[in-house]
């Protein structure tokens, strides 16, 4: 089975996190769920070379990345997935969606209200009780 290194970013901008939608994804239970951007570590990268190289990529954005807010190990039908995500600070709100259908920058007390891929659960519910920014 496969096992992927994912990286994502906790993108803060006064107080709000960005979230974004993805589409359909090859996995029905992944398409159409909210996630913090960001995607696989290519070999011969760092996790915060991917990181900074995925949102470019994914919203033509510059993060500067703060600290690893937590990894979580999770277990999908069909892939094992190692997720670390990142606090990151940006110094405008703007950003071009070139691969998500939708985003949206939340207050973190209405995280829960989205509807995220399953592996990002404990990092949003993390967020919500240690409020790290
Ligand atoms: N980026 C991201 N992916 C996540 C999160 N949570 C989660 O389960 N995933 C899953 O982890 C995998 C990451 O792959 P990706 O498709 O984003 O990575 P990538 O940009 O390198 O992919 P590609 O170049 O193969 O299209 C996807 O299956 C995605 O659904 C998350 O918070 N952020």
């Amino acid at each position: 089975m496969k096992n992927l290194q994912v990286v994502a970013a906790i993108i803060i901008y006064q107080g709000k996190i960005l979230c974004v939608q993805r589409g359909r994804h090859e996995f029905d239970y992944l398409s159409d769920k909210f996630e913090f951007p960001g995607g696989k570590v290519e070999s011969g990268e760092t996790g915060e070379e991917a990181l900074i190289r995925e949102i470019k990529e994914e919203l033509s954005m510059d993060i500067r990345i703060d600290s690893l807010f937590c990894t979580v190990e999770h277990q999908y039908p069909d892939f094992f997935i190692e997720l670390n995500c990142f606090i990151c600070r940006v110094s405008s709100y703007r950003h071009t969606l070139h691969v998500h259908q939708q985003s949206a920058w939340m207050d973190p007390g209405l995280l829960a209200e989205l509807d995220w891929a399953e592996a990002d659960l404990p990092a949003v519910y993390q967020l919500i009780v240690e409020k790290p920014f």
